[in-house]
């Protein structure tokens, strides 16, 4: 016998907890359906215990920064406090009671296990038929995906599930995929030890974003002892005598330690799209401006391809949100999607990078300045690199794109996320006061090279 409840949202992640809440407590009946923990990567394997290990690892460093610029200071790093830490106060041991009720506590009906389509507004999870009457959301993010590399599948590598649980900084550790998860791991483990090597096959880090983020991000690492392989092809991988070694074709790299960082993706097939007439082997669900990928269906995070962002999830879900409860509000808009790499230097970027705004056929000027050279930069010495770069689409006069790299890079981009999203003029830009001595004052200066 089917149980009929309004709504069915498959997978809480930060979205789909938020969502399955809202619709519960705007008077909906509304089931979710949870196969992990409740509030999904984020929490218990992504952002958060990711950001301890970072935290934790700059405080490092800036220890490390203490001679010549305040006295002595010995570090001796410790991985003891950053893995209870996560343990404790972020996953609670990977443990989502609390999440769990105050989800219920909202009114939400919990229903445990994998949720499956299995007919426009109908999902079945295990022997339980769950009906839809307004309809289903899709909510169920992505898993990390492993390359098909000759000998890989069955070593005892990680992804981030098993890296945020590691209870000591390996002697050495080899980090497939120079990409975001790739390059924060890389930085946090090496400045609590680990020997780091990152092999990337591409032919720059952080391919998302500007070259000069690339450039900028090897060149600390390759300050910090960090060794970075682009454009390298790993041909096998081996695990023997407790080490693995990759095999780049004529020579090879061996660490203690593997993580794979080399993207993610979502199990559509898993989740049985094709009852509802969708691809099972696409990579997203197609949504529109209110989210809808069909009849009585939305998707909103990871799955929507529309950037793989916490923040992302949790627009989407208001937007999701007012759609099924019939309110009105303005449709997705991604001109402006910010995007922070918690390195140190921290990357902060929104909107098109100068390629794709070419790529796009706009009218392009960019501006550059390097941080350092402001008068913030000048002060704050060492640990100072970084640039803010602009894009600008001179047809239209406004920025459609920006990158804010250095020491609170993800703080300064905000500025630049406003002046994105709100299309403002760039003259305008021009003839506004900026603080001194600020890192963001240096927007400034990037504005003035956009004339030059
Ligand atoms: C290491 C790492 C660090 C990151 N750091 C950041 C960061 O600093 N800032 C940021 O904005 N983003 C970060 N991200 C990205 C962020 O974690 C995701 O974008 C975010 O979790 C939103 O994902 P989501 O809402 O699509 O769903 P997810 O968080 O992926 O959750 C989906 C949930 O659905 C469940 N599920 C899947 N299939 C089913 C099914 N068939 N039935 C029932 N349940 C199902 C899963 O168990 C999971 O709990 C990071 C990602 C990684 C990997
Ligand atoms: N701070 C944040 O907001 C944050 C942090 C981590 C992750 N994330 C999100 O999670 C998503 C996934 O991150 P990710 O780093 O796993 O994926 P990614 O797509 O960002 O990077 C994967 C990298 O692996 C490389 N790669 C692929 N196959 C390879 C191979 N066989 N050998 C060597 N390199 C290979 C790719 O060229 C790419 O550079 C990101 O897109 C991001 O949106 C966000």
């Amino acid at each position: 016998m089917a149980e009929e409840v309004d709504v069915v949202v498959i997978g809480l992640g930060p979205g789909g907890e938020d969502a399955a809440g809202r619709l519960a407590q705007a008077g909906l009946s509304v089931a979710g359906v949870e196969s992990r923990l409740v509030g999904g990567e984020c929490p218990y394997y992504a952002c958060v215990p990711t950001k301890m290990m970072v935290r934790a690892a700059d405080l490092l460093a800036d220890g490390r920064r203490v001679p010549g610029m305040a006295g002595e200071a010995t570090v001796r790093a410790d991985w003891a406090p950053v893995a209870g830490r996560i343990r404790d106060e972020a996953t609670d041991d990977w443990n989502d009671q609390v999440a769990a009720d105050r989800l219920t506590g909202k009114g939400v009906t919990l229903v445990r296990g994998r949720g499956r389509i299995t007919a426009p507004r109908e999902v079945t999870v295990g022997d339980r038929v769950l009906r839809a009457r307004r309809g289903i959301l899709v909510n169920i993010g992505t898993d990390p995906v492993a390359p098909p590399i000759d000998g890989l599948a069955g070593t005892p590598y990680w992804t981030n599930r098993e890296a945020v649980r590691a209870t000591e900084a390996p002697g050495s550790l080899l980090v497939l995929g120079g990409g975001v998860v790739g390059v924060e791991m890389a930085q946090a483990f090496s400045r609590f030890g680990s020997r780091v090597t990152v092999v990337e096959v591409a032919d720059r880090l952080l391919i998302q974003d500007e070259p000069e983020s690339s450039q900028l991000i090897a060149r600390v690492f390759e300050k910090e002892g960090i060794t970075v392989r682009t454009g390298a092809k790993v041909a096998a991988v081996r695990h023997e005598n407790d080490a693995f070694t990759l095999d780049l074709g004529g020579e090879s790299v061996t660490a203690d330690r593997l993580l794979v960082a080399t993207g993610r993706r979502s199990d559509l097939g898993g989740l049985g799209v094709a009852a509802v007439g969708l691809d099972e082997s696409a990579r997203t669900i197609p949504v529109d401006g209110r989210m809808r990928a069909g009849d009585g269906l939305w998707a909103i995070g990871d799955v929507t391809g529309k950037g793989q962002f916490t923040h992302m999830s949790m627009y989407q879900a208001a937007i999701a949100v007012r759609d099924i409860l019939g309110e009105d509000g303005q449709d997705a808009e991604y001109r402006a999607v910010p995007r922070v790499t918690f390195t140190d230097p921290e990357i902060g970027a929104v909107g098109l990078t100068e390629a794709q705004a070419r790529e796009q056929g706009l009218s392009v000027r960019t501006g550059y300045v390097p941080l350092n050279e402001s008068a913030r930069g000048w002060i704050h010495k060492t640990g100072n690199e970084g640039f803010i770069k602009l894009v600008e689409d001179t047809g239209r006069g406004v920025l459609v794109g920006a990158t804010a790299a250095g020491p609170s890079g993800g703080e300064i981009i905000g500025a630049l996320v406003v002046a994105v999203h709100g299309q403002v003029p760039t003259a305008a830009l021009r003839g506004m006061i900026y603080a001194y001595p600020t890192f963001h004052r240096a927007i400034e200066t990037a504005i003035a090279d956009l004339d030059a």
